[in-house]
């Protein structure tokens, strides 16, 4: 039993914003921009660490602990943080640097060869349907990152169809269904009812319909609630019976404000669904987004999207290169770039 959806109330929550224009009518600024505003406090507790480090004095073991504690902080990890140390000390030596800016040059270096394996971005024209479950933990930023997705591969001039497979939260079936409207994008829901018949039912109906992509929503849950990551793991299941090939993509969205504890919930979901793919959303309400680093010293996955505001279109491909270059560029006093 499914539905499309009709919905016309507004939203109450989070639906991303349209704003290619500022409320004040000023042309909107570039991703770049956005990235380096975004993640301006992981570079204040990053650069601006390494700026007071570099700025006043010469390399020498000393300033190489204080740094082993500014990219602790920044939430690096202990593993990357240890690697990019004894990195830095090899360069120091090998390539005779001698001055701060050197040595961070180094820095930013050895941090993209860190990540730049996670670059991997999401290709979707292999199958038809392409078959994309979201799962993580309440609150991660999975219904409004489904939002940012379809439009994204709309962009891409992809057909997409919605599952609302959160059958627990009847605000985030609402919101894809709102927002599924106002887009012209179909949106498969239930009253209540099982996450898996609903998804079973979408795969259908694209099929039905020639679809391209099926972005499927679930519930958020927490790696230590069993029952629901076993929920989760059926759910993958039945997308297969669904669709044999499917999932095609298993998608962890991770909110980048939890930090190191994002290793642990790479874990558990990679255990229950087999996680092809991650989405970090919220770099720029946190300092820690070394993370990262972290992940891809100890849990490499693709790292398909990141995330850097509630705009539209604020979720974009990661790109270790730019990544690294937001992370240590030189505050240009642009609008909210170093203030946030
Ligand atoms: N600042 C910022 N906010 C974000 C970002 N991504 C998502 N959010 C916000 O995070 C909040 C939660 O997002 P949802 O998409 O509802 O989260 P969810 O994972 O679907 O939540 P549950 O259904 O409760 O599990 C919303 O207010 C979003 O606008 C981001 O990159 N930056």
């Amino acid at each position: 039993m499914f539905g499309f959806l009709k919905k016309s109330a507004p939203s109450e929550s989070a639906t991303p914003q349209a704003d290619a224009v500022a409320p004040d009518g000023a042309a909107r600024p570039s991703w770049g921009e956005r990235l380096k505003a975004g993640l301006s406090r992981t570079r204040q507790q990053l650069g601006g660490g390494l700026a007071s480090l570099f700025g006043r004095r010469r390399i020498d073991e000393e300033l190489l602990e204080e740094l082993e504690s500014t990219l602790l902080m920044a939430d690096c990890g202990v593993d990357a943080t240890t690697h990019l140390i004894d990195e830095l000390r090899r360069r120091w030596k090998r390539d005779k640097l001698e001055t701060a800016d050197q040595l961070q040059g180094a820095l930013a270096d050895a941090l993209h060869e860190i990540v730049a394996p996670l670059e991997a971005p999401l290709q979707v024209d292999g199958h038809h349907p392409f078959i994309i479950m979201i799962a993580g933990v309440n609150g991660a930023g999975k219904t409004t990152s489904i939002g940012k997705l379809a439009k994204y591969f709309q962009a891409q001039g992809k057909s997409v169809l919605l599952a609302a497979g959160d059958t627990f939260r009847a605000a985030a079936r609402e919101q894809l269904m709102t927002w599924g409207e106002r887009n012209n994008v179909t949106v498969i829901a239930q009253d209540g009812g099982d996450a898996a018949a609903v998804i079973f039912d979408a795969i259908n109906a694209a099929r039905a319909r020639g679809i391209d992509v099926v972005l499927a929503d679930t519930a958020g849950r927490l790696p230590t609630q069993l029952h629901l990551m076993e929920e989760i793991a059926k759910v993958r299941r039945v997308i297969a019976k669904a669709e044999p090939s499917g999932p095609h993509e298993a998608i962890l969205v991770l909110d980048a404000n939890i930090g190191q504890n994002a290793l642990a919930q790479v874990k558990a979901f990679d255990a229950a669904i087999g996680v092809t793919g991650l989405v970090l959303t919220k770099l720029d309400g946190t300092a820690k987004g070394g993370v990262v680093a972290a992940i891809a010293r100890q849990c490499p996955k693709p790292l398909r999207f990141i995330g850097v505001g509630e705009g539209i279109d604020d979720l974009q491909p990661f790109r270790a290169r730019e990544f690294v270059d937001a992370l240590f560029a030189t505050p240009s006093g642009s609008a909210g770039d170093d203030n946030a």
